[in-house]
């Protein structure tokens, strides 16, 4: 078979039978590791060698390639699709030289075919890439009908029944192996058009197979639901490709749920119906919105409810957790007192005062009470008594968290073992559901919740799902820390329904005599004035980005060690793009702490990092060299080692844990020299660093300050100008996060 050059833009190549495969490769331009040497594309023809490595998920490959004119084998980077030994193509790239592994050829994009030389085609055919054929069967094959043993199979296999031992249905069998085969490539080649990467392509033609341009041609944007990772975006781009009319109820109803997400990612359960109405025309560019959203309204899609005059749009499935979140609270906050509580409360040991002992009385009345304050006012001391209280009346006490961190924080302020909330509930890794549910509740007569401002509302649904019938809740929190990073704003909500009690504890304890942390904290959220006696709390005056983040770099690496004999200072930014956002800044830290060493996908050995998703199934040593599993949000630790042949990554965790990351899996770490003050909720460091220059009205407000502030025990230093800083304080705003549980709550109440 002759083998012919394709040009990946010309549709004809497409239908044409000779070519197999082109391929676009993500080409990593530019890398640090890599110096380029000419920098133009070159094309090798040729066969491949050996598998160095293949990471099947994604398709990165890195392999030893044998040009047809060149006698020594090269090394190959870059990602096929799928590839075998001994298998044929036309690699268009360039030459790069790899400071350790010196010349390497960076694949940008390939043409595939199968061996045209007969003795390869007979020895790829036998190592079985064809189910049906091995050796023998392979040596027949191309015996027979030589370098066109490929193009019968395809075209003719009826043909294959003239070799001795293969019958009509063998025949039929390998013809449409070979025919898939072909069809699949094709289908990815077209995907790369529409700019879907070899990986995403892959997952795509896993799920639909032959049905990839059925798919694709009647409802693309069934891959939105089908597939992780198929955006509205890369769906709508394939649909306007394929001339799909831009007033299609599908894409509408797609936009729609798609704006729906945005919402919801953002930290609103729903969206007023003038707003989605205007985003969505924008979007989409059409008028027949309103009318395509009335019918999704009435089809159980989303659901639509009517708050004064706003109409509010909801998703339907998390329309149905709020309500049945209001229902489980309000059940809840039914319950009748313990009967003897009055005496067990005499009997305990502590020095708590008024109000925090009518927290403990309060919790022992009520199947569910909230008790929250701001830093240092007793919230820990008082929880250990309503423990205390429980405990001596015989009941079973679960204790659980929202992250790994403050999970760890409860088991050591209470000295009783806390979980995440995720882990109490148990979590089935791989599903989105839990073992512990409304059929199988925990065992617990009391649950208490701990920093309970990062609850969202599907992790409350759960959890309130997974309460047994006669058991309390108690949930702890600092209302005015931020809400959760998920949709929701559960505890403010509830507070705000008054349909539960809620102790607030405000006389201040912790520090009291010698900290400005503490004071100022407390005087943010008053609108006091800030106290600056250069104690704990320190202001430097910088004005310009280019000032701050030098000035941060220079406390953080040179002054603040010497000065608060601490080697770790902590950098937390309002946010995470833009020049003084933690992304950047975490760039010029690591440059300046931990300089001149080789990076592999961005760290480097030494390097400060946080695992950023939680991980239930990821092993991990403990130091007495027992294995767990369970990697959490917001775990911190530094990088031991990177190991560039066998691809890994070893990370020692503050708590002296270790793990190993595999290069594909350094997805789920990122550098934590910077963090955002989202990121540090539920943490605390002996000293932050907090670098103040943009202002955006809903997002740096008082209580992203003062989350911030409290998250510093032994010393923060604020690097602004003192204009800004006011700004951001008396910036009340509670950012538009659109939820309706407090009026659920209200409505029950009521009634
Ligand atoms: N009634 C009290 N009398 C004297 N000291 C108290 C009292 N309540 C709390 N404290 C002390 O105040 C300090 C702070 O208390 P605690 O840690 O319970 O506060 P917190 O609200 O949990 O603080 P944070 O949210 O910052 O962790 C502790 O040293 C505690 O012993």
């Amino acid at each position: 078979m002759q083998f012919r050059r394709a040009n990946r833009d010309n549709p004809a190549d497409l239908a044409d039978g000779s070519l197999r495969l082109i391929c676009i490769s993500a080409i990593q331009k530019g890398g640090k590791a890599g110096e380029f040497l000419p920098d133009t594309m070159e094309q090798i023809t040729g066969t491949v060698d050996k598998i160095r490595f293949r990471n099947e998920e994604n398709g990165y490959t890195i392999l030893s390639f044998e040009p047809d004119h060149e006698e020594l084998p090269i090394t190959v980077v870059g990602t096929f699709l799928r590839v075998d030994e001994k298998e044929r193509f036309t690699l268009h790239g360039i030459y790069t030289n790899h400071p350790k592994y010196g010349k390497q050829f960076k694949l940008d994009f390939y043409e595939s075919d199968f061996p045209d030389n007969v003795k390869l085609l007979e020895e790829y055919l036998g190592r079985g890439i064809i189910k049906g054929i091995g050796k023998v069967r392979a040596k027949s094959i191309v015996k027979k009908f030589g370098a066109d043993a490929i193009q019968v199979m395809e075209h003719t296999p009826e043909r294959l029944t003239e070799i001795p031992g293969i019958g009509k249905r063998l025949a039929e069998l390998i013809g449409n192996r070979v025919k898939e085969r072909t069809v699949m490539q094709e289908a990815m080649l077209k995907l790369t058009k529409y700019g879907i990467g070899p990986s995403l392509g892959a997952k795509i033609w896993k799920k639909y197979k032959e049905d990839t341009f059925h798919v694709l041609q009647t409802n693309p944007y069934q891959m939105i639901e089908d597939i992780d990772g198929v955006s509205f975006k890369t769906a709508d781009k394939i649909a306007m490709e394929m001339d799909m009319p831009k007033d299609s109820a599908r894409r509408i109803r797609s936009g729609i749920l798609f704006l729906l997400d945005q919402i919801m990612l953002s930290g609103s359960v729903c969206c007023p119906k003038g707003q989605l109405l205007n985003n969505a025309e924008k979007l989409l560019g059409s008028e027949r919105v309103e009318k395509v959203l009335d019918t999704m309204n009435g089809s159980g899609i989303i659901t639509s409810v009517l708050r004064g005059d706003t109409e509010y749009i909801y998703k339907a499935a998390i329309y149905a957790k709020e309500v049945n979140c209001a229902k489980m609270f309000a059940e809840l906050s039914r319950k009748t007192p313990a009967d003897d509580a009055e005496a067990v409360i005499r009997s305990l040991n502590g020095n708590l005062d008024e109000v925090q002992m009518g927290a403990v009385r309060t919790a022992a009345e009520s199947g569910l009470m909230v008790l929250t304050g701001g830093p240092g006012v007793g919230k820990t001391t008082t929880t250990n008594m309503i423990i205390q209280y429980f405990i001596k009346s015989k009941k079973t006490v679960l204790l659980a968290a929202p992250t790994g961190k403050a999970a760890k924080r409860m088991t050591e302020a209470t000295g009783m073992p806390a979980s995440t909330i995720h882990r109490m509930l148990g979590i089935e890794p791989g599903t989105q559901g839990f073992s512990h549910n409304e059929y199988n509740p925990l065992e617990a007569d009391v649950v208490i919740i701990d920093e309970t401002s990062m609850l969202d509302l599907s992790l409350a649904y759960s959890l309130l799902l997974a309460i047994p019938p006669d058991a309390r809740l108690i949930l702890v929190g600092d209302r005015n820390q931020l809400p959760s990073v998920g949709a929701g704003n559960v505890l403010a909500d509830l507070i705000a329904s008054k349909i539960c009690p809620v102790v607030e504890l405000t006389k201040i304890y912790r520090q009291a005599a010698g900290s400005d942390i503490i004071r100022n904290a407390h005087s943010i959220l008053t609108g006091g004035s800030i106290t600056l006696s250069n104690r704990d709390f320190f202001f430097k005056n910088c004005d310009t980005a280019e000032e701050i983040k030098e000035t941060v770099l220079h406390y953080v690496a040179d002054s603040l060690p010497a000065f608060t004999g601490e080697k770790e200072i902590q950098v937390l930014t309002p946010l995470k793009v833009r020049e003084v956002g933690s992304t950047n800044m975490n760039l010029l830290l690591q440059e300046r702490l931990n300089p001149g060493k080789e990076d592999v996908k961005g760290f480097r050995e030494g390097d400060r990092v946080i695992h950023i998703k939680n991980n239930y199934i990821m092993k991990k040593t403990l130091p007495n060299g027992k294995v767990e599993t369970g990697i959490f949000n917001g775990d911190t630790g530094k990088i031991l080692s990177i190991d560039k042949e066998q691809e890994y990554v070893d990370v020692l965790f503050d708590d002296g844990c270790k793990a190993r990351y595999e290069f594909e899996g350094l997805s789920q770490l990122n550098l934590a020299y910077a963090l955002t003050v989202h990121k540090s909720q539920g943490s605390e460091y002996p000293v932050v660093v907090m670098p103040l220059y943009d202002y955006i009205p809903d997002i740096t407000t008082m209580n992203l300050l003062y989350t911030g502030i409290t998250r510093a025990k032994k010393c923060i230093v604020i690097v602004g100008t003192a204009q800004r800083f006011q700004k951001i304080a008396k910036n009340f705003r509670k950012g538009a996060r659109y939820t309706g549980l407090q009026d659920e709550l209200k409505e029950i109440a009521a009634r």
